[in-house]
């Protein structure tokens, strides 16, 4: 892994049943780097992602994350590794019986931080996705807009260098489509490297990044105005 990339695949081939999904991938992505992945449903972006968060290990090749190899990593370092990321996954929701806050504050006890830590750092990443007076709201009293900036403050919670975020503007009116994408590109603007899953490419042609699109086992870069 070279020194300014925090995922680093190298040779990597994932099968399911003798077919081959990602067929010697490398890709690299860079310190605060912000990269889109495209690609037709079935082309292996899930695939992709549960090997980063190592819910996935490939038939061949490494994986490394964040200084860690995740292909070779012991079952008991997995939370470690995990820590280390930001997951913004549609299935990955908020528990419906807990408050906004405590959703967001819940994710600093499971990593052990003390109480008034807990506190401080779930205030400020409720600040900084600009929900603070919906602390004491319920999600099912939120919008999906703002549902989605809740996901997106548990994620920061824990300061990791990575965000992966699938199909993060899914779901979403052009409005709130357009209020995630700010927030994702400020976070990234402060140096965090992005990994984003998408089908909606107005937002891909209208925050334009690297876009790398998966067909047929292979990876390679397309311009947005190509899509
Ligand atoms: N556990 C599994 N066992 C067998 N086949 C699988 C498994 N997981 C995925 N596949 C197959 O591998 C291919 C890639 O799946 P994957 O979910 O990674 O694609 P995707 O690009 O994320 O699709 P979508 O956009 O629909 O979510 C698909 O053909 C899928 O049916």
């Amino acid at each position: 892994m070279s020194d300014n990339s925090v995922i680093a695949f190298n040779n990597v081939t994932v099968s399911y049943n003798h077919r081959v999904v990602l067929d010697r991938i490398d890709f690299s992505l860079g310190n605060g780097e912000f990269v889109y992945l495209i690609g037709q449903t079935g082309a292996g972006k899930s695939s992709f992602l549960r090997l980063i968060y190592r819910d996935l290990l490939p038939d061949s090749g490494s994986v490394q994350v964040a200084g860690m190899d995740v292909s070779n990593l012991p079952d008991k370092k997995v939370p470690l590794l995990r820590r280390r990321l930001g997951i913004v996954f549609q299935d990955f929701q908020l528990l419906p019986d807990r408050t906004v806050y405590e959703n967001v504050a819940f994710a600093l006890q499971v990593t052990g931080e003390k109480k008034s830590y807990i506190k401080q750092r779930a205030l400020e990443v409720l600040g900084m996705v600009g929900l603070s007076h919906k602390r004491k709201s319920m999600p099912d009293d939120l919008s999906g807009g703002e549902q989605q900036r809740v996901v997106i403050a548990r994620a920061l919670a824990n300061e990791p260098r990575i965000m992966l975020a699938d199909e993060p503007t899914g779901n979403l009116d052009p409005g709130a489509s357009a209020e995630i994408m700010d927030l994702l590109k400020q976070i990234n603007n402060r140096g965090m490297a992005v990994l984003m899953v998408t089908h909606d490419y107005d937002t891909v042609k209208q925050y334009p990044y690297k876009t790398l699109k998966l067909d047929n086992g292979t990876i390679k870069e397309v311009k947005a105005q190509n899509l």
